[in-house]
């Protein structure tokens, strides 16, 4: 399952998890190791562990590790002291539901555990593992079924793809990313074109980094310049990934993607969402309930020691924003591919 010469955000080691530290890309290939649940809470919140599909595995580890904290043979006093740990990791960030989901299947794995604390501890820990690695083979899966879904053009195609949507951002090989690996492998692949990402800049760091790792070639834009790359002919397909998706298939993605959305739209370039379903939010009926999260201004106004406004005036700093399904060619997830008016069937098919 998990190979040498692949990058995966979140292994677990030594009786502790070791995240790498994403803030520090691309200068820096650093561990942060994390064996406390509030530890983990900040991981997510900062960032150093970011990615839909990433901060729901981070947060069921963050589960077990404050399972591990609580002391106590009452089971009572124990589901009580879990919930407490659940709120903090729900409270980290508000829009990628994969977070709420891999908490919510934690808790449900908790409750049904009939035992001693001791061993509801340990199905716990089987269940985080599990969801590491079930989202490893999902990202593979999503991957593959890509390929169905991106224009048989003849030679090479040239992708475009917005924010980290990769290895980085899941347990490994990526969900956008995913597709775009597959089709590198399978000599589909001419290029692929990163938008860099303002604010934090996770295509520039993340997306780029992985692709030189995997000998891809990139070319980094700014976010500004895709719709000129499009009116060129430069793009033949975009594929993104996605944070919080609704049962209509409105899609929240990274800041910046429904814009992309508009102008694919405006030249007829396909635009693609890759996700796993465990980014399907079905309780929502469309994307106008989906919480957008805004962040520090700093992220804004500060690149390294660099501020670059004067003083004296305001920001306003949203970390996504949502793309209508009518904006959206198809949906690539582990089960295939499907527009979004035929995503609702899928509601049976998503892991409790
Ligand atoms: C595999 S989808 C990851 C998704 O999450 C990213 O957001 P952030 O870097 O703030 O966690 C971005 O929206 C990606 O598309």
């Amino acid at each position: 399952m998990f190979q040498t010469n692949q990058v995966y955000p979140i292994i677990w080691h030594n009786d502790s998890v070791s995240l790498i530290d994403q803030t520090r890309l691309p200068n820096e290939y650093a561990f942060v190791e994390i064996s406390r649940s509030e530890d983990m809470a900040v991981a997510i919140k900062t960032m150093i562990v970011r990615g839909a599909p990433a901060i729901g595995v981070a947060a069921a580890y963050g589960i077990y590790l404050g399972a591990r904290e609580i002391h106590t043979d009452n089971r009572d006093e124990f589901l009580q002291d879990l919930e407490n740990v659940a709120q903090m990791l729900r409270s980290t960030r508000p829009t990628a539901v994969n977070l709420f989901w891999a908490i919510s299947r934690m808790m449900k794995v908790a409750y049904e555990t009939i035992g001693t604390v001791d061993e509801i501890k340990k199905a716990l820990f089987q269940t985080a593992q599990a969801i590491n690695a079930e989202d490893l083979q999902t990202c593979q899966d999503i991957g593959n079924n890509g390929l169905k879904a991106l224009p048989t053009q003849p030679g090479q195609l040239t992708l475009l793809t917005h924010c980290n949507a990769g290895a980085l951002a899941t347990a490994g090989y990526g969900t956008a990313l995913g597709v775009v690996r597959s089709a590198w492998r399978e000599g589909r692949l001419a290029r692929l074109f990163a938008d860099e990402t303002r604010p934090r800049l996770q295509g520039a760091k993340l997306t780029a980094w992985e692709c030189v790792q995997e000998g891809i070639p990139v070319t980094v834009i700014t976010d500004s310049m895709a719709a000129h790359c499009m009116k060129q002919g430069l793009i033949h397909a975009v594929v993104v990934g996605a944070d919080r998706i609704a049962a209509n298939g409105d899609t929240a993605n990274k800041i910046g993607t429904y814009s992309l959305a508009l102008v694919s739209k405006a030249h007829n370039i396909p635009f693609f969402v890759a996700a796993p379903l465990s980014t399907v939010d079905f309780d929502l009926a469309d994307g106008s309930q989906i919480p957008i999260e805004e962040r520090h201004p700093g992220e804004i106004y500060q690149i390294g020691d660099t501020i670059l406004t004067p003083d004296g005036v305001e920001f306003y700093n949203p970390a996504f924003d949502v793309t209508p399904a009518e904006l959206i060619t198809a949906i690539i997830t582990e089960n295939g591919v499907f527009a979004p008016s035929e995503l609702k069937q899928q509601e049976a098919r998503k892991a409790a």
